[in-house]
């Protein structure tokens, strides 16, 4: 089964990896050049995926190692009031500082993210510090790719996995791929292949499969063959505002599509997509009608300022596709 019904568990999902902050551009339409003025936001993807879903009403929990900083406590504060329980997380008492993404918004369709990521409290998240009850304790572990990219938190990653497989809890690996911080395409190559085989769920851009694959201009059908070779038994293939497939081992495969808004900004989509393309499993519904909540709740955070705070009710969402044709 895919998907973990049993409602005696104590979580919805487990996210781990990087909880950080984004500085998004408040004079917008500009380079970051001419940026005077920036609002904090908690950021980083896997933070966002779990804010995303205690917005859509679920219970997720957070395993990742906070900076003891003024940022890493605004990131508990955040996350434990949108209803992300913090507890599983852990103070870096090294010195290491809070992940910073400055984002620039050229155009609604020109965005960047400056990272600032030099030791960064996230990548020093050890294996002993990730809960074996925490993640026995959930529906599903959700993995990031970033925290693949350095040791510790590599070896957290790979000892959350393998918690996962010895409880029989489903793993979704969101590639989420930051340049910044890997050493090198081999190495990038090497881990995301590792975690790819042991995962139920993979999701991520074409890109971040070319990432993976080492190569760029890769395929959805050859990348999909390779890929049910092994464990998986979904594969998500985002290709952004072209829409995305869904592909099942099984054989099917589920087109989503894009719902048309103004934009303000392209980053938050992924996240948001994520969230509630997850939601949707978690709460029984199809394949076709979770690519439908993944792509509206990214189109409604593409149309506001953060990625974050952004994400969606799912009074928001099912409005969404209730008034709108993709
Ligand atoms: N400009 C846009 N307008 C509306 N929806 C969008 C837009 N860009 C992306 N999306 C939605 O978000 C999904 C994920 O976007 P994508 O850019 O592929 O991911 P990521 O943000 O991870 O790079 C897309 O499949 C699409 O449904
Ligand atoms: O993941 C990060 O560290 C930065 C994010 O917090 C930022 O909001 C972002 O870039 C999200 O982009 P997405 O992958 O398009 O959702």
């Amino acid at each position: 089964m895919l998907i973990n019904n049993d409602e005696t568990k104590k979580y919805d999902l487990v996210a781990v990896g990087r909880a950080c902050i984004d500085l998004n551009a408040v004079d917008y339409n500009r380079p970051m050049e001419e940026t005077m003025t920036f609002a904090k936001y908690v950021g980083g993807s896997p933070a966002n995926v779990a804010i995303g879903l205690a917005k859509l009403g679920l219970k997720p929990a957070f395993i990742g190692k906070l900076a003891d900083d003024q940022h890493g406590r605004f990131i508990k504060t955040y996350m434990t009031t949108a209803g992300v329980q913090m507890d599983e997380s852990v103070v870096d008492s090294a010195g290491h500082k809070t992940g910073l993404a400055f984002t620039e918004i050229k155009s609604p369709s020109d965005c960047s993210i400056l990272m600032y990521r030099d030791e960064v409290a996230d990548l020093y998240l050890e294996a002993t510090e990730v809960s074996e009850s925490a993640i026995k304790a959930s529906r599903l572990l959700l993995v990031s790719g970033t925290a693949l990219a350095a040791s510790p938190s590599r070896e957290a990653i790979l000892t959350a996995v393998n918690y996962a497989k010895k409880h029989g809890v489903p793993i979704v690996f969101e590639l989420d791929y930051r340049p910044y911080t890997w050493r090198s395409a081999v190495d990038t190559a090497v881990y995301y292949r590792l975690v790819a085989n042991e995962a139920d769920i993979i999701i991520g851009t074409r890109d971040e499969f070319d990432r993976l694959e080492n190569h760029d201009g890769g395929e959805n059908e050859a990348t999909i063959t390779d890929l049910f070779k092994q464990r998986a038994q979904l594969i998500v293939i985002k290709h952004g505002v072209e829409g995305s497939y869904a592909y099942t081992k099984a054989g099917e495969v589920f087109d989503g599509k894009v719902y048309r808004t103004k934009v303000l900004k392209t980053f938050g989509a992924g996240d948001s997509y994520a969230a509630a393309f997850i939601y949707a499993l978690l709460e029984g519904k199809t394949i076709d009608t979770a690519l439908k909540y993944g792509s509206a709740a990214a189109a409604i955070v593409v149309s506001q300022h953060s990625s974050s705070d952004a994400m969606p009710t799912v009074a928001a969402i099912e409005a969404l596709i209730a008034s709108h044709q993709p």
